[in-house]
């Protein structure tokens, strides 16, 4: 039986908050820059090549101080040491939770458990770059001796969005003429459109798979070997073009795939914590060993900063607590990510997964129910499209979305100049414009002033108020992508904190994945059904089987 937890919410650091948010929540935003001109300067923090700008949320520097003892309560430093050095804190699984060891410098030692946990990274790591240079030179080549231009990586959750997110952000550093597809859904489209136009000579697959007993994952590679045997016209063909990443070596066997050709990690990285990794084995392919070291490298600063910095200047517990101000003190249920950047078109959904698979919990790490609400709902889409989508709701709409903006000063392409600013000047002047309309808006009298029938005032008005951080980087390059990643990842984890959950298991997403392997004989016998767990089900498996024209 574990030891009971302490309910935060009785702490006096709680009620301090709870006090504090009622006498702040009627002041504008407009009022906190008029009061405290040196608030801009105290509410930036950088890290690493990440500069955050906090000033436009809804906190004075008394709300910092209380947030701070507020993570003092929850003993956050503790729980960091803790995760660094290797303690079983994902609790549910008896796990250790060392993503942070998968970018240790190789001087750097770990042991846990007994086991040389930076060795055993090192080793993979070095595996990983001979392969991946060997692809790259062409020396591995397919099996009738053509060079691989098309890495196809197979896998889903952690083990694709992570990869896919990182290949998209970082595809200017793919210099060996190899292009990454991503392929993840059990929806045969996904794998189908993927295939097209592949010349199975040149293709490679990698079949990532934590476990290698997911449905889709599985599923999809059987179909990629089929499709590669047919194209081949040999069965022996597979051992070169099929590579594994997983856990599971007896798994890994079992489908066919060579041990030798297999890349390892370990229970003590979750999923989603994982493409800094042998997960991120496509990208290195792509964008090779050296790039991929530097984004090891991003990461680890925000490691180090996140591991040393006082509260009150580390970038990734001041965000998490922010969070938690928004989501239990203003009762916001949602954050958007709003990414200045075509190229981290994929990051709102990566951080999807990262932060609601983490946080997305209603029992306690001890096992008793959570006190607070819990897991922030992540979305959003790349500025400035999202613009011209949904930030109508964000400027004048009835709920509180705080969000993140983050930009980059350096473009890749050429200046492409169309007046006086060039596009990415453009891109950059659109993402401030945002934030400075969603914190100080526009009053009635500014709007009437400007000549606005009185009767259209009341639909110009625009509110402000409306919080947000504002992270901006150099360029958009492996290092600051590590950076970037760490900084969500342990955002979560200062949250994860604050609210008492175990963020390192998943187990809400098994239930669904069992009933659904229950379902599909319903679904596919040319048998009436026999039974589905509910009536609605039921009545939905005759429709579909009366559609597909099976027997009801
Ligand atoms: O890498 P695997 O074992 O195939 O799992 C894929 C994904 O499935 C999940 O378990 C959720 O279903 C994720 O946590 C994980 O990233």
């Amino acid at each position: 039986m574990r030891e009971a937890m302490a309910d935060i919410t009785e702490s006096p650091e709680w009620s301090a908050l709870a006090e504090h948010q009622a006498a702040l929540a009627g002041r504008h935003l407009r009022e906190l820059f008029a009061d405290d001109p040196g608030r801009v300067g105290r509410m930036t923090v950088t890290a690493g090549d990440l500069h955050l700008d906090y000033s436009k949320h809804r906190a004075t520097a008394e709300t910092m101080r209380l947030l701070v003892a507020l993570a003092g309560r929850a003993g956050l430093r503790g729980r960091i040491d803790a995760m660094f050095s290797g303690e079983h804190i994902n609790v549910s699984e008896d796990r250790a939770v060392l993503h942070t060891a998968l970018r240790l410098p190789p001087a750097e030692a770990l042991t846990v458990d007994g086991q040389d946990v930076a060795a055993d990274v090192h080793a993979v790591l070095d595996k990983m770059a001979d392969f991946a240079g060997r692809v790259r030179a062409g020396e591995w080549t397919g099996f009738t001796g053509k060079r691989i231009t098309t890495v196809v990586n197979i896998g889903i959750g952690g083990s694709d969005l992570g990869p896919t997110m990182a290949y998209e952000a970082l595809h200017d550093y793919a210099d060996a003429g190899i292009s990454c597809r991503f392929v993840s859904n059990i929806d045969p489209a996904d794998i189908v459109g993927k295939l097209a136009g592949l010349d199975p000579e040149r293709t490679l697959f990698v079949v990532a798979s934590k476990t290698f007993g997911t449905l889709e994952t599985l599923t999809n590679a059987k179909v990629a070997r089929r499709w590669l045997v047919d194209g081949l016209g040999d069965d022996t063909a597979v051992s070169r073009h099929f590579v594994a990443v997983s856990t599971n070596a007896d798994r890994v066997a079992e489908f066919g795939i060579d041990t030798a050709n297999m890349f390892g990690f370990w229970d003590w990285v979750g999923g989603r914590y994982s493409f800094d990794g042998a997960i991120g084995l496509a990208l290195m392919i792509a964008i090779g060993g050296e790039a991929f070291r530097e984004m090891l490298a991003g990461f680890r600063e925000i490691d180090e900063h996140f591991r040393s910095a006082p509260f009150e200047a580390n970038m990734p517990v001041l965000m998490g607590l922010l969070g938690v101000w928004y989501t239990d003190f203003f009762g916001a249920q949602t954050r958007a990510v709003l990414p200045y950047s075509q190229r981290l078109a994929r990051f709102p959904a990566y951080l999807q997964q990262l932060t609601m698979e983490s946080n997305g919990k209603s029992v306690r790490a001890d096992g008793a129910p959570v006190v607070a609400q819990t897991g922030e709902i992540f979305w959003g889409e790349p500025g400035t499209n999202g613009q011209h989508a949904f930030y109508q709701l964000l400027h004048q709409g009835t709920r509180l979305v705080p969000a993140d903006f983050i930009g980059f000063a350096e473009p890749f392409e050429d200046p492409v100049v169309d007046g006086p600013a060039g596009m990415h000047d453009l891109l950059t002047a659109n993402m401030l414009a945002q934030t400075s309309a969603l914190a100080f808006g526009k009053t009635a009298e500014e709007i009437a002033a400007e000549g606005t029938p009185a009767a259209v005032v009341p639909h110009k008005v625009m509110p402000g108020n409306r919080p947000t951080s504002t992270i901006l980087a150099p360029k958009l390059t492996p290092k600051t992508l590590g950076s970037l990643v760490a900084l969500y990842e342990h955002i979560v984890f200062v949250e994860g904190t604050i609210w008492g959950i175990d963020s390192f298991d998943q187990w809400g997403v098994e239930l669904g994945k069992v009933m659904a392997m229950d379902l599909a004989p319903a679904l596919t016998s040319q048998e009436p059904p026999e039974q589905a767990p509910d009536a609605s089900t039921a009545a939905l498996v005759r429709a579909y089987r009366a559609l597909r024209g099976r027997k009801v």
